[in-house]
């Protein structure tokens, strides 16, 4: 059998194994050996597709900051090579590749004593835009970000909150329609909350533009949340897996991967899990319209006490045996669902509205169309589905990898 673990941590460096997708980063044994002798990467080999979103994750000097820098050579790599769209970064000029590559730092980098429009306008007036051509930018990337030209552009960093700092720097860092950004911890200066809306509308505005994106991040959730690939690293910049988010959470390829996702990869894995026709529950369905004598019938002969009441296939409610004695038609003793989940919504969503509601089920809708039940017991199969085989009922196995 193929050890998938072992497949996807070489994945950089077997041509086979590459999914495919042109390469817009790639970087071959790349190191890199401080003046002090520390090797923060040793022989690193790393492809990043175009359009694609990697995070780097793995604990504090393991090097990621080091890899994203040599990207952009804000630091110059010992050795190995590197290259973006195609061309040598070590021996490119650095100034003018840097222009090309977008670069976004925790708390946006942005300067003190420049407007927030002249901070978005700094890469744009370097390459030479004219003055109505840069404003008309400035414009654009501050809506792009969701902040306001007129009432944001004339203020100083300063006088922004934190979450708006950060999309200034994210605006700035675009303004040159850049093929490539990187990203060290960008949104980690904001609290929670306004983390994850940036998170998801960055995530958008990146699908969106096509942008490849490689991001230095701490938290495993955010790289879950918004990765198409996650690298795992350890000391020395090593590749410990490189993989889908469901696939480093649900088949960690090492142990150092395991302890490193945490023993709630579990719930983790909900993020990224989708739901599924197949992982609904289809309690009985009467029509709005039925008599409750023949809803009753029915819930008689399938053994359930509960109905779920529809209008052709649209959601109207629900309806108990008991609830059912007391009307006529079914539509006159329906109750209403305190909620409904999206069948587009991972099942974290799912499940957290379960919780939030108290409910032992809740109807899932693709639009005005219901689909099925989710409950706490198809949560609990979806994630099943995700496990690597179980052999004779164990645990499933990490995988242990000497590379
Ligand atoms: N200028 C430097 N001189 C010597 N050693 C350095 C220098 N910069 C970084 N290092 C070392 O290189 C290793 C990797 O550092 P790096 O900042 O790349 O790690 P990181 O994974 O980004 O860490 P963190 O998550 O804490 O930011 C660490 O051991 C660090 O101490």
């Amino acid at each position: 059998m193929v050890d998938e673990g072992a497949r996807h941590a070489t994945d950089a460096s077997d041509d086979t194994a590459t999914p495919p997708g042109e390469v817009m980063i790639r970087l071959r044994g790349v190191r890199k050996e401080y003046a002090d002798g520390t090797v923060a990467v040793e022989g690193l080999d790393l492809d990043v597709r175009r359009g694609e979103l990697v995070a780097l994750v793995g604990p504090s000097g393991c090097g990621k900051s080091t890899i994203l820098r040599m990207v952009n050579r804000l630091i110059e790599p010992s050795g190995g090579s590197i290259e973006v769209d195609g061309t040598d970064v070590i021996h490119a000029d650095g100034p003018t590749m840097r222009r090309g590559i977008g670069y976004v730092i925790q708390s946006g980098g942005l300067f003190p004593h420049r407007t927030v429009a002249d901070n978005v306008a700094t890469v744009p007036r370097l390459v030479g835009w004219d003055r109505r051509r840069t404003r008309e930018r400035v414009d654009e990337l501050l809506g792009l970000v969701g902040l306001d030209a007129q009432r944001h552009g004339p203020r100083y960093p300063h006088e922004l909150s934190g979450g708006q700092r950060q999309r200034v720097g994210v605006a700035r860092a675009l303004a040159v329609d850049p093929p490539v950004l990187l990203m060290d911890e960008p949104f980690g200066a904001v609290d929670p909350l306004v983390r994850d809306r940036l998170q998801i509308e960055f995530r958008r505005l990146q699908q969106r533009l096509g942008t490849t994106v490689l991001l230095v991040t701490h938290d495993i959730d955010e790289a879950v949340r918004i990765a198409d690939r996650i690298a795992v690293l350890s000391v020395g910049g090593r590749l410990e897996q490189y993989d889908a988010p469901a696939n480093v959470l649900g088949a960690p390829a090492t142990e150092f991967v395991a302890d490193f996702v945490g023993a709630d990869r579990g719930l983790r894995r909900l993020a990224v899990t989708p739901i599924l026709d197949e992982d609904l529950e289809h309690p009985p369905t009467v029509q709005v319209s039925d008599t409750t004598d023949h809803a009753l019938a029915l819930l008689e002969a399938s053994h359930l006490d509960y109905a779920v009441v529809l209008d052709g296939d649209a959601l109207r409610g629900w309806v108990s045996q008991q609830a059912l004695r007391r009307g006529h038609t079914v539509g006159e003793v329906r109750r209403r669902f305190d909620d409904t989940v999206d069948c587009r919504d991972s099942l974290k969503t799912g499940f957290s509205e379960i919780v939030a509601h108290d409910a032992g089920w809740l109807p899932v809708l693709d639009g005005e169309r219901y689909m099925g039940v989710l409950t706490p017991d198809s949560v609990h199969r979806a994630l099943r589905r995700l496990l690597p085989e179980r052999v004779d009922g164990e645990l499933p196995r990490v995988v242990n990898l000497a590379v």
